[in-house]
């Protein structure tokens, strides 16, 4: 048994066993070859009333107790009302895509890692969910592409990119698709101020901002923040 901060406590039980293969000389931890040695080849978790497969190569948070209340502060700034288009781009295993999917029409997940991408179809399986659609491959290229041939639309985009941020390619088709909301999940400031930087002169306003403690004891911290279309603020008023 052990304790969370938040005083709940969780039972651990053992489900697999793997050994990770890395022969590169490079500061990239795992390697792309894993060998299951005792059980399953995944591990499962929840996160409220969502149950997620994981394999050993997806991304995955590491505070449970936090990730709730990041993903809850997401779905917050989301707004959604049940008829939105919503983007998850950097879904990972569909985490975030899996929370919205209840409240929206449709979510349209974005994810590099193939193997996190067949984690994310079998989760929003797993949890009943048949308004998800995922696709493989880099969000900068996968998204201006698919603007370009289908003139993709969505009224809330939600981005949680890794420490280097968003390439200014996807943050330029980001503004042409022009949604009403930008999610944007950030677990690096320096790159979350330059891509803030980048949509507020290209139309877009900071209207909230949530520090989220995933790091205890670190330097670290996550940020949530909502922006909204500047014209869409005036019109309103
Ligand atoms: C901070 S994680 C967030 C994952 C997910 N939203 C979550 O909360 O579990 C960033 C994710 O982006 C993926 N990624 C990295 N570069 C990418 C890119 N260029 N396009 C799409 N996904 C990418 C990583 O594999 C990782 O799953």
């Amino acid at each position: 048994m052990v304790k969370n901060l938040d005083g709940t406590s969780v039972e651990l039980k053992m489900t697999s066993i793997s050994l990770n293969v890395n022969k590169e000389k490079t500061n990239v931890i795992l390697g792309s070859k894993v060998i299951t040695i005792w059980g399953q080849d995944y591990i499962t978790d929840y996160i409220g009333d969502v149950k997620y497969q994981i394999s050993p190569l997806s991304f995955y948070q590491v505070n449970p107790v936090q990730t709730k209340k990041l993903y809850e502060k997401a779905l917050e700034y989301a707004g959604l009302t049940g008829g939105e288009t919503v983007f998850d781009l950097y879904c990972g295993i569909g985490t975030i895509s899996l929370f919205l999917a209840k409240k929206a029409k449709k979510v349209l997940g974005v994810e590099i890692v193939k193997e996190a991408i067949e984690d994310a179809k079998v989760n929003a399986k797993i949890n009943g969910i048949t308004n998800t659609e995922f696709v493989v491959g880099a969000a900068e290229d996968v998204i201006p592409e698919k603007y370009e041939k289908e003139k993709l639309e969505a009224n809330v985009i939600v981005v949680d990119p890794p420490r280097k941020g968003c390439e200014e390619s996807l943050l330029d088709t980001m503004v042409k698709i022009a949604p009403k909301r930008i999610v944007y999940v950030s677990c690096d400031p320096g790159t979350l101020a330059r891509d803030l930087k980048y949509l507020v002169e290209n139309g877009y306003q900071v209207e909230k901002v949530c520090p989220v403690d995933m790091f205890g004891h670190t330097g670290h911290v996550e940020t949530c923040v909502l922006l909204t279309q500047k014209m869409q603020k005036n019109n309103d008023a």
